[in-house]
C-alpha cells in the first residue's frame, strides 16, 4: 500500500458533528463519512459534540467508537446548550488541518464534501460553503412556512449586511482550522443565528469564501429543533451585527 492522499499532503479533515436526539440517524452518517473518506483516501476524524440527549445517543456514538477505531471523538455537554456553542466546544478537541460542520440528520449528504476539499484546493479559499440558494442547489421536504422563513432569513440579513454569499444560514462548510479558530472568538450567537454571524464576520475581515451547491434534503428521522424563539434571536442577530461590523 502507497501513501495515503491525504497524508502525503500532511491534510486532515475534522468533522464536527453537533447532535441532540440523533440515535438514529448517527450510524448512517458516520458510515457515509468513513465511506466518503475512504474512497478518496483522505485522513479524518469526527468530533460528535452531544447535549446529552435523552435518545440514547451517546451509547451509539460509543459503540460507533469501536467500529471506527481512532476516529471519532465524543466529547458531550450535560445539557442542551445550542448549536452555535456546540460548535464552539466541538472546535477545541479537532485535530485536522481543515475543519468541516455538518448536520448529523443527513440533510447534508457528505458526497458534497470531496467537491468541497477540491474546489478549496483548487483556489487556496479560506472557507468553502455549501449553498441551497446558486447553481443546481436546493431544498427538497420543507413545507411552504419553513421553506419562507429560510429564504426569509436568507434575504433579509443580504438585504441589512451585503455579505456577497447565496446561502448565509447553511451550517454544511469547510474551513481552514486557523480561519474558524479567529472567526469564531469573535461571533457571539448561541443558536442557528451562529452560522450567519461567523460568515457575515469572515467576509468583513477579508477571508476568501467560495460556494459549492448542495442539496438539503429534510430529514427522516426524528424533528428539527428550530423553533420561533430562534427566528427572534435571528432577526436581533442581523440587526446587531448591522450596527457592528
Ligand atoms: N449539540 C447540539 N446539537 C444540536 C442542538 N440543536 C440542534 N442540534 C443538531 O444540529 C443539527 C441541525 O439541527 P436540526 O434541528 O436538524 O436543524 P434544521 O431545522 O434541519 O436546520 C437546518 O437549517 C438551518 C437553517 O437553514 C441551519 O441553520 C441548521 O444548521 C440546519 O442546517 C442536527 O444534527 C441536530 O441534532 C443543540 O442545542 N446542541
Ligand atoms: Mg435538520
Amino acid at each position: 500500500m502507497g501513501p495515503k492522499k491525504g497524508d502525503r499532503k500532511g491534510n486532515k479533515y475534522s468533522v464536527l458533528l453537533p447532535t441532540y436526539n440523533e440515535r438514529r440517524n448517527l450510524p448512517i452518517i458516520i458510515w457515509l463519512l468513513n465511506k466518503t473518506f475512504t474512497e478518496q483516501d483522505i485522513d479524518w476524524e469526527v468530533v460528535i459534540v452531544d447535549d446529552g440527549s435523552p435518545d440514547g445517543t451517546q451509547d451509539i456514538a460509543k459503540q460507533l467508537q469501536k467500529v471506527y477505531p481512532g476516529r471519532i471523538l465524543l466529547k458531550p455537554r450535560a445539557g442542551k446548550l445550542g448549536l452555535g456553542t456546540a460548535y464552539v466546544h466541538g472546535l477545541q478537541f479537532a485535530t485536522g488541518n481543515f475543519v468541516i460542520i455538518m448536520d448529523a440528520d443527513f440533510s447534508h449528504h457528505p458526497k458534497f464534501i470531496p467537491e468541497m476539499i477540491r474546489l478549496q484546493k483548487r483556489g487556496g479559499y479560506d472557507i468553502v460553503t455549501g449553498t441551497r440558494y446558486a447553481g443546481d442547489g436546493g431544498v427538497y421536504g420543507w413545507d411552504l412556512k419553513r421553506k419562507f422563513v429560510s429564504r426569509g432569513a436568507n434575504l433579509f440579513a443580504d438585504t441589512v449586511l451585503r455579505p456577497g454569499v447565496s446561502d448565509l444560514t447553511g451550517s454544511f462548510r469547510l474551513y481552514k482550522k486557523p480561519v474558524l479558530d479567529k472567526v469564531i472568538k469573535s461571533t457571539e450567537s448561541k443558536g442557528y443565528t451562529f452560522q450567519m454571524e461567523l460568515m457575515v464576520r469572515a467576509k468583513a475581515m477579508g477571508f476568501k469564501v467560495a460556494e459549492v451547491p448542495i442539496s438539503f434534503v429534510d430529514r427522516v428521522y426524528g424533528e428539527s429543533k428550530l423553533g420561533g424563539d430562534e427566528i427572534v434571536e435571528y432577526a436581533k442577530g442581523v440587526l446587531n451585527l448591522w450596527l457592528k461590523v
